[in-house]
Formats: C-alpha cells, sequence, structure tokens
C-alpha cells in the first residue's frame, strides 16, 4: 500500500529497509505515507461549465443556479436513504463515470481539480459531501477509501 511509484529496498551496506521512487528517482528512509483516496461523484453540468455537454445531453442547457436546486434535491434524496449516491450518479451524473455508479477510482495530489481534492481529502470515509463547485459543474463526492 505504497504510494504509486514507490517501491521497498534492502540497503547494500546497512541491510536496512528503504524507500525508492522510480519515477522521482528520489529514496528515503521513512515509509512514504499512502495519500491515496477514492470517492464516487455525481456531477451536475450547466452552462458554465468548462464542457456543456454529456453521455446525457449534448448542449446542457440548465443555468448554474438551476444546477445547485437539483444537487440539493439529490442530497435530499440520499440523506433521507430513499437512494444511494451511486444509484443516482448511474443515472443522473453528467461525468462518464456514471457507468461506474460515479466511481473515480484511487487518486492523490494534483489530479483532480483543486476544489473536488480538497474537498473529499477532508471527508471521513463513506462521508457525503455538501455541492462542491469545480469548472466541470457543481459535485455530490462520496469518498469511499
Ligand atoms: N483520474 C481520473 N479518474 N480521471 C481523470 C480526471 C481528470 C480531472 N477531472 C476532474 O477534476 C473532474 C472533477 C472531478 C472528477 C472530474 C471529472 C471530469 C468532469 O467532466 P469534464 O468537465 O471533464 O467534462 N471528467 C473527466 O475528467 C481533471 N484534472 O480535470
Amino acid at each position: 500500500d505504497l504510494p504509486s511509484g514507490w517501491e521497498e529496498r534492502i540497503s547494500k551496506s546497512t541491510g536496512r529497509t528503504y524507500y525508492f521512487n522510480r519515477r522521482t528517482n528520489e529514496s528515503q528512509w521513512e515509509k512514504p505515507a499512502n495519500n491515496q483516496v477514492r470517492a464516487s461523484h455525481l456531477l451536475v453540468k450547466h452552462t458554465e461549465s468548462r464542457r456543456p455537454s454529456s453521455w446525457k445531453q449534448d448542449r446542457i442547457t440548465r443555468s448554474k443556479d438551476e444546477a445547485l436546486e437539483i444537487i440539493k434535491d439529490y442530497r435530499k434524496q440520499i440523506e433521507s436513504g430513499e437512494t444511494s449516491l451511486q444509484e443516482l450518479a448511474s443515472t443522473e451524473s453528467d461525468c462518464s463515470s456514471a457507468k461506474k455508479q460515479g466511481d473515480l477510482g484511487f487518486f492523490g495530489p494534483g489530479q483532480m481539480q483543486k476544489p473536488f481534492e480538497e474537498a473529499t481529502f477532508a471527508l471521513k470515509i463513506n462521508e457525503l459531501s455538501e455541492p462542491v463547485f469545480t469548472d466541470s459543474g457543481i459535485h455530490l463526492i462520496l469518498r469511499t477509501g
């Protein structure tokens, strides 16, 4: 469970275990912290989205305010236990991850847009975010790992 690129090695001179990163060629004695998280999300795009198109709708026409009302309603449905984020994402998310119930897999710092990354890293596992705004649109995020 080392972050990607890192591997465990044995020092020839001292026989001690150390850690080496193939990508950066850095080495260190301390085991690198596993800074990966996993999340599923539901994205509702709007006319100001960086790519106002999705598998659901060729041209997204809803306004940002309308998108926020929709996201708030989805959050109520999930919090009430009536449905799950994964179930709603499958049919309602404007992200291609809808095909995987919103799952984005594991990711570390620097991979997702900052507001999304910061919101996810602030969540406990199984915690659902408040509406999160990125250039993609408005998200509900469920941290799963
Ligand atoms: N590592 C994984 N699984 N994929 C690479 C993600 C790249 C990353 N993407 C995002 O930050 C947005 C917000 C969170 C999820 C996400 C999904 C976007 C949303 O849709 P779009 O605005 O692109 O049309 N679709 C895919 O990228 C980025 N740095 O742009």
